[in-house]
């Protein structure tokens, strides 16, 4: 059976837990319509940038705001997956902040230390944690041996860590990270392709490096709710309303590439690699 909608026992998991899988979020005819962009498409490849971890491995991602009417851009818009964010996110207009394709290449897909995306999203100047979250779909297999997502169930409630750099990316202040991890359970998030893991923008989340001979490669798509203003992000995307498309819609895209005229983040400006 594909899916429908949350139910209201998932809402109270994702408020009790602060993330919650939905297996089959997406069908296969979809994640191969997507995992066939993701590796053809190419403004997707064109755009992509790497950012490296504390030990020089490397991520390669790529990252839009406004979602178009491509094919990632109606999935991003498309009615299961709004509802689905609103229902989690309660009362407000729900947008679309980013998505980022993920590249966890097989022996050199690097890590992701300790941290929150809020640990992100505060130097963006958001003032809301609770009208945020994302939402990972995997596009592969994602286990143990590829590096797959690690959340600790719970830690939304602890409020925001302060975060430092580690390499090029942010981490939660290790003493309270190390705390966290002695009082909390750490879970593996195992992800089938077309698997969704929807979590709270203040969850606390690692990835290990991917050392096995198989990519790791999904897409986080992060949403915020309109009355949520950031007062340094520039992008609008994160304040406009999404237009909703119906689900079907994307496979009748049929493979619709991103359009150049996207508006891509470029490494350079990236917030937190400028604001102390
Ligand atoms: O893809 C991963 O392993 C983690 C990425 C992540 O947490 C992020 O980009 O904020
Ligand atoms: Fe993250």
């Amino acid at each position: 059976m594909s899916f429908t909608s949350l139910s209201p026992v998932q809402k109270n998991q994702y408020e009790q837990d602060g993330y919650i899988i939905i297996p089959s979020f997406l069908n296969q005819d979809e994640v191969d319509l997507l995992y066939g962009l993701a590796t053809g498409d190419n403004a997707l490849r064109n755009h992509a940038f790497d950012l490296n971890d504390q030990t020089g491995k490397r991520t390669k991602l790529t990252l839009w705001f406004t979602p178009g009417d491509d094919t990632y851009g109606l999935l991003t818009r498309s009615e299961r997956m709004v509802k689905s964010v609103q229902t989690l996110l309660g009362e407000g207009e729900v947008c679309h902040f980013h998505s980022k394709l993920m590249q966890k290449e097989p022996k050199v897909g690097g890590a992701w230390e300790w941290h929150q995306d809020y640990g992100y999203w505060y130097k963006n100047g958001f003032l809301y944690p609770d009208a945020m979250l994302s939402v990972m779909i995997a596009l592969t297999q994602a286990n143990q041996e590829n590096g797959c997502l690690q959340v600790l169930k719970g830690s939304h409630k602890m409020g925001r860590f302060e975060h430092l750099f580690a390499g090029e990316q942010q981490g939660a202040d290790l003493p309270f990270v190390e705390e966290a991890l002695n009082r909390l359970e750490k879970v593996y998030v195992e992800l089938n392709p077309g698997d969704a893991l929807f979590f709270h923008s203040n969850i606390l989340h690692m990835s290990e490096a991917n050392l096995s001979d198989r990519p790791r490669w999904s897409l986080i798509s992060a949403y915020n709710l309109s009355y949520n203003v950031p007062f340094r992000e520039k992008n609008t995307s994160c304040i406009t309303p999404v237009k909703v498309v119906p689900d079907a819609s994307i496979l009748e895209s049929d493979a619709t590439g991103l359009s150049e005229q996207t508006d891509f983040l470029k490494k350079e400006q990236e917030i937190t690699l400028n604001v102390k």
